[in-house]
């Protein structure tokens, strides 16, 4: 099944993933792809709209990435015409400085919000209100527009906000934007994006849950064809999601295997055995590994290198679990699924140049180079609240649709510096009150993920008269849509008073509670 497609290049912008985000919003399929995928092959996917990301860049840098011309000639399926381009920000710059126009660094580097003080009416701004905000994010700007184009849009420091091609120029349908429509900030973002692809592009908005669920039905039963699967399974939202998915494209070829790498929350690995068996029909294995993890993180301290460890451990693991499978099958499972999404492979890798490696998630970027499986991976372009919604029409139980995202290395990332059994075990109780907190008092579904940090620091305390030294944990709570940016939860001080009151009295060892007020960016979710 072919869809209306529209390609996304990506100059390296951190948010790029959000601009695939409003354009799916806006139901028309989209994929991201390196600025540095050749033309020919961009052409191959048939793209109905171009949009150009922003990027860390500047266009007269030496080895900047540059936007190959011809990408400006592609012709739209169906209609024939000129693909409609959009740029953004770099993207913008990247447009100009290709068709000779002038991109110089501003003397007043524009970071933050910014009333658009007029606009012209048109096809991208149809139903953008005057003095509406945008959200700049740029050290350049645009200082001579290329010939057969006007500037469109203006704030009070950007006098070339927006461009567009002349209707009558050669270029077709051809927009840029200084600003980012791609994030909340942008407050009519959502709708020049899903302006561009609807009305500038003309496409109808074809791509719906329910389509994606049959196709990547299809498609997994044409890639898995009479082969068996394994799949991970944390008993998360991801992995429970792709487990019924699998389970209706092919069957009882699928068993789950989930591991207990000593890092689990208080009570989970004999929960989520019970939900998953009472919730599905599905072969599920459920291996104590917890020895073999922890015994390999003695002594190790750097988050990276925990996160490499896991992610091999798990695969070995994996690998064992594949043995007993292959002797009751007669033959050895070709592949592997796991519910990897979007977030966690921009995250992990960098397209060349442009973007950073921000941290390896242990099931990307943690991968061994060697893996004796083929991938499936349903989830790959998706975000978390999509996954839900999948979930939701495949009929997941509630119970784990709304379950905050745990990492796969788990407290290894809460407790900082080097893990052991007895950490974890003081981490788990601390972690239990405080989510049992947050449960009795309503705020659970609130935020998007919450959990107590065991911090590598003693502190001098008293209790009844006696003088305590001993450690403390730092909760954190976060508000997110897609785990991509996200804020410190303002909660109700007694939701924190009463959590830090109960951990001090019902967890010994630890005398101090603080609580995280720190957003992403600049920190990150998890602490390590
Ligand atoms: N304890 C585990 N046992 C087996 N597989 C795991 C385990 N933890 C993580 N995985 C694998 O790693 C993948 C990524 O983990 P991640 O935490 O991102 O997703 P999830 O656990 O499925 O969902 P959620 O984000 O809601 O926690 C999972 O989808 C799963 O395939
Ligand atoms: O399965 C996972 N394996 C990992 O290695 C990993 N690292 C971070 N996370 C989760 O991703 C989201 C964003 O986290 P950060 O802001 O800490 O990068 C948050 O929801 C984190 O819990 C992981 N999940
Ligand atoms: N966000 C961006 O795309 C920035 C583009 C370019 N690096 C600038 O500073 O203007
Ligand atoms: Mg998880």
């Amino acid at each position: 099944m072919t869809h209306e497609t529209v390609v996304i290049l990506d100059f390296g912008s951190q948010t790029t993933q959000l601009i695939a985000r409003r354009v799916r919003e806006a139901g028309v399929y989209c994929e991201i792809h390196p600025c540095t995928l050749p033309a020919e092959e961009v052409a191959a996917m048939e793209p109905s709209g171009l949009i150009l990301s922003g990027g860390p860049m500047s266009v007269y840098d030496e080895d900047s990435p540059q936007l190959d011309p011809s990408l400006l000639d592609l012709r739209q399926p169906g209609t024939g015409e000129k693909v409609p381009v959009l740029g953004i920000c770099y993207g913008l710059q990247a447009l100009a400085h290709a068709l000779g126009g002038g991109v110089e660094p501003s003397a007043r580097r524009e970071f933050g919000r910014s009333p658009i003080v007029s606009h012209e009416e048109n096809d991208l701004f149809r139903g953008v209100p005057e003095g509406s905000v945008v959200w700049m994010s740029h050290g350049d700007h645009l200082t001579r527009l290329p010939d057969g184009f006007r500037a469109v849009a203006a704030t009070d420091n950007a006098p070339i906000a927006a461009v567009a091609a002349e209707p009558d120029s050669e270029h077709g349908k051809v927009y840029g934007v200084q600003f980012h429509p791609e994030v909340v900030h942008t407050e009519h973002g959502a709708t020049i994006l899903r302006n561009f692809v609807r009305e500038v592009c003309g496409l109808r908005g074809d791509w719906t849950t329910g389509s994606f669920i049959d196709e990547k039905a299809e498609e997994i039963r044409a890639q898995v064809g009479d082969d068996h699967v394994i799949l991970g399974l944390s008993g998360g939202v991801d992995s429970s999601v792709a487990a019924a998915l699998l389970h209706k494209a092919i069957g009882d070829q699928l068993t789950c295997v989930f591991v207990d790498n000593g890092l689990l929350r208080a009570g989970e690995f004999e929960q989520v055995q019970t939900t998953f068996r009472d919730g599905f029909d599905i072969d599920l294995r459920a291996v104590d590994a917890s020895d073999l993890f922890l015994g390999r993180l003695a002594g190790v301290a750097d988050p990276e290198e925990k996160r490499r460890i896991i992610g091999r451990t798990f695969i070995e693991v994996f690998e064992q679990e594949t043995e007993a499978v292959t002797a009751e099958l007669g033959h050895k499972p070709r592949f592997l699924a796991q519910g990897t999404l979007y977030p966690d492979v921009i995250e992990s890798v960098s397209f060349k140049g442009p973007s950073a490696t921000i941290k390896t998630h242990h099931n990307v970027g943690g991968l061994p180079e060697k893996l004796g499986f083929e991938l499936v991976e349903p989830f790959r372009e998706l975000f978390k609240d999509e996954v839900r919604e999948v979930g939701r029409q495949l009929g997941v139980p509630d119970a784990i649709i709304r379950r905050h995202p745990f990492p796969g290395p788990g407290l290894a990332v809460r407790i900082l510096g080097p893990v052991d059994r007895e950490k974890a075990d003081l981490l788990r109780q601390a972690d239990t009150i405080w989510l049992d907190e947050l449960e009795t008092s309503g705020t659970y579904d609130d935020v998007w993920q919450a959990f107590a940090v065991l911090l590598p620091v003693q502190s001098v305390g008293v209790m009844g008269d006696y003088r305590t030294y001993e450690q403390a944990v730092c909760l954190r709570a976060v508000t997110s849509t897609d785990g991509m940016t996200a804020d410190w939860a303002k909660l109700p001080y007694e939701v924190l008073g009463r959590a830090s009151n109960r951990i001090i009295n019902e967890v010994r060892g630890i005398n101090r509670v603080a609580y995280d007020v720190s957003s992403k960016p600049p920190a990150t979710i998890e602490w390590e």
